[in-house]
């Protein structure tokens, strides 16, 4: 069977080479759908779990319609945020040059004559918040009557009261005859209904999954009490270590409360609401996506859409108050196939929401006590591994062994990837841990296995990830594969090199950077190389961050596109203790791109060191794989 790519969607070869050559090389479920049914020219409702491609669901087939020859707004992307906005405004902007289309953000705190002295030229597509879209409107710098579709992202928090009126405004002044997209993970039946009323016959696009919720995130709510919190919080964070975070708070008040304290006591933190100046909120994004921030402190305007790479965790400081809410902070992790976690702090008033979200997500969730039950998590792992039969988890920790086996089964041999025709195959993780080694041979197969990378036809290969740690050597060998396989691309080699590490004391983050991106891609570029040398370092004392700074970057360019090659080398290192993270940058994203014909290859990460070879028998196991609210 041919395997599919945008090309056998109905997107244009000249697009479908550009994201293949970005490590786009196979559409996700909703894109499968929902493009040949919106390039006929109808409505659609699209439904799918977060993080699972839905932007570049409705943004290729509107470039693919727009008529560049025509001066005039044919297509409008409506969100609720101005985070949102910039981040779609972004995507459109990766992908419209090529097609010579012209696009235009516009979003509250903005100045508002710049927006329009760029109005003066032609442009095809608007991408704004429903505020600023009238504020244009009304000014009559944005004329709206020859539209041909509009998007309304996070369409059921759009429709919502708070926004209803704004979009009803916008939706009167395009022509009737206009198609109507809309999209979210969510959509109660009673949203569906409203919508229909500003759409004619909508199909309804549904990916059907076993749960609301993705698999990939570990949900976990935490019995505290209200003065409990803090410390609970902070004991969580001291002992998940989360490469980012996003905290959630029910209040700007409490966002900005929640961020002092959490800065007070040491932690690299920094706040997003709406009390903050446009300028602030574009700058804290910024520090986050780039990393120079560890927590976000958030109320639920950052509970949509935002697609930031490294989240790991997700704690709901304050439980969200329904179960939309839930899913779409939740949703921050666990994005196009990466694992997270997300932690809920419930106090015994709490009780009636939190019966809510279970409801609405249809499933009971974890509980714990103030801390973290270790053995509970523990055998959940292991049973995941049993029940989904992937590769083998061999465990033999003895204490606190959490999650141990857990990647070397849960998703292994599963995935999204190593579709039909494909093989997946993913060996499992040895491991011997004594003490809290936790996270164990998670990465060697966590997602190994599982396919993005090393599409059908293709090879996903990632090494398995042997270890015997001690002491805290937690996160192990997870980059030697967590998503290795994953890129790739069509033609394209992504490769990590490894990391080398002998770590002593919380040596965290290792050799992370070496690779975090590494093979990743949006650096080299389409015929480019993106290369970056390793990071030597030997750091004693929480060199955190490791030889992060020497590839951050490196080969970001998700994996070395199209014709090109992603290649990172390794990051060789030796802390002393808790050398957590370690060879996780080896790979983490190592590979990513791989699809096609490709290859997506990760080097092992050789432990020498005190807390173990973490890593990996590596080089050559193989994952393998196969293949309501206004504007704040
Ligand atoms: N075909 C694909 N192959 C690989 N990665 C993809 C593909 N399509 C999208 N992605 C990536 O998946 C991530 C999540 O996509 P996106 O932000 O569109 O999710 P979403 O479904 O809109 O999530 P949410 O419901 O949270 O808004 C992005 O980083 C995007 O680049």
């Amino acid at each position: 069977m041919k395997k599919k790519n945008f090309a056998t969607l109905g997107l244009s070869d000249q697009l479908n080479d550009a994201l293949i050559g970005q490590g786009y090389s196979e559409p996700t479920p909703i894109q499968s759908e929902a493009i040949p049914t919106i390039l006929t020219g109808i409505d659609v409702i699209g439904q799918a779990q977060t993080g699972t491609g839905k932007t570049l669901a409705f943004v290729l087939p509107l470039l693919e319609m727009i008529d560049p020859g025509k001066p005039h707004v044919q297509a409008l992307i409506v969100t609720p945020t101005r985070e949102l906005a910039i981040q779609i405004a972004e995507e459109v902007n990766r992908w419209a040059p090529l097609k010579g289309i012209r696009s235009l953000s516009a979003y509250g705190g903005q100045d508002v004559e710049r927006q329009i002295r760029k109005l003066e030229g032609a442009i095809h597509i608007i991408i704004a918040t429903p505020g600023r879209l009238l504020d244009h409107i009304r000014r009559e710098t944005v004329q709206l009557h020859k539209l041909s579709t509009l998007v309304l992202d996070e369409a059921d928090q759009m429709l919502h009261m708070g926004f209803l009126p704004e979009v009803e405004q916008i939706i009167s002044v395009t022509p009737s005859r206009r198609q109507t997209l809309l999209f979210s993970a969510t959509m109660p039946q009673r949203i569906r209904d409203l919508a229909k009323a500003y759409m004619r016959q909508p199909v309804e696009i549904e990916v059907k999954a076993k749960r609301v919720t993705l698999d990939e995130i570990e949900q976990v709510v935490v019995q505290t009490t209200d003065r409990g919190k803090l410390d609970a919080l902070c004991h969580l964070i001291n002992e998940e270590k989360p490469y980012l975070a996003m905290i959630f708070c029910r209040t700007k008040l409490r966002a900005t409360k929640l961020n002092q304290e959490l800065a007070e006591r040491g932690y690299s933190t920094d706040e997003l609401h709406g009390d903050l100046s446009q300028a602030k909120r574009e700058q804290v994004m910024k520090r986050f996506r780039d990393a120079k921030i560890q927590l976000l402190v958030a109320t639920d305007i950052a509970a949509r859409g935002l697609d930031v790479e490294g989240i790991t965790h997700v704690f709901n400081y304050d439980i969200p108050h329904d179960a939309e809410s839930y899913i779409h902070r939740i949703g921050r992790t666990g994005r196009a196939g990466q694992t997270g976690k997300a932690f809920t702090f419930a106090a015994p008033r709490d009780a009636m929401y939190l019966e809510q979200i279970e409801r609405g997500i249809k499933m009971t969730l974890g509980k714990q006590g103030g801390r973290r039950n270790e053995a509970v998590a523990g055998a959940r792992g292991l049973e995941a591994g049993r029940a989904s039969r992937g590769g083998r988890g061999a465990g033999t920790g003895e204490r606190e062994a959490r999650g141990g086996a857990r990647g070397a089964a849960a998703l292994a041999g599963r995935g999204r990837g190593g579709d039909a025709g494909a093989s997946g195959r993913a060996d499992a993780g040895d491991w011997s841990g004594q003490r809290e080694v936790r996270g164990g041979a998670r990465g060697a197969a966590a997602l190994a296995g599982r396919g993005r990378g090393g599409d059908a036809g293709g090879r996903g290969r990632s090494g398995a990830g042997d270890w015997g740690g001690q002491r805290e050597p937690r996160g192990g060998a997870r980059g030697a594969a967590p998503q290795a396989g994953r890129g790739g691309d069509a033609n394209a080699r992504g490769r990590a090199g490894t990391g080398d590490w002998s770590g002593q004391r919380e040596a965290r983050g290792g050799a992370r950077g070496a690779a975090a991106q590494a093979g990743r891609g949006r650096g080299g570029d389409a015929g480019g190389r993106g290369r970056s040398g390793a990071g030597d370092w030997s750091g004693e004392r929480e060199p955190r961050g490791g030889s992060r700074g020497a590839a951050p970057q490196a080969g970001r360019g998700r994996g070395g596109d199209a014709g090109g090659r992603g290649r990172s080398g390794a990051g060789d290192w030796g802390g002393e203790r808790e050398a957590r993270g370690g060879a996780r940058g080896a790979a983490a994203q190592a590979g990513r791109g791989g699809d096609a014909g490709a290859r997506g290859r990760s080097g092992a990460g050789r432990g020498t060191a005190a807390q173990g070879g973490r890593g990996n028998r590596g080089t050559q196991g193989r994952g393998g794989t196969g293949g309501r609210r206004r504007e704040r």
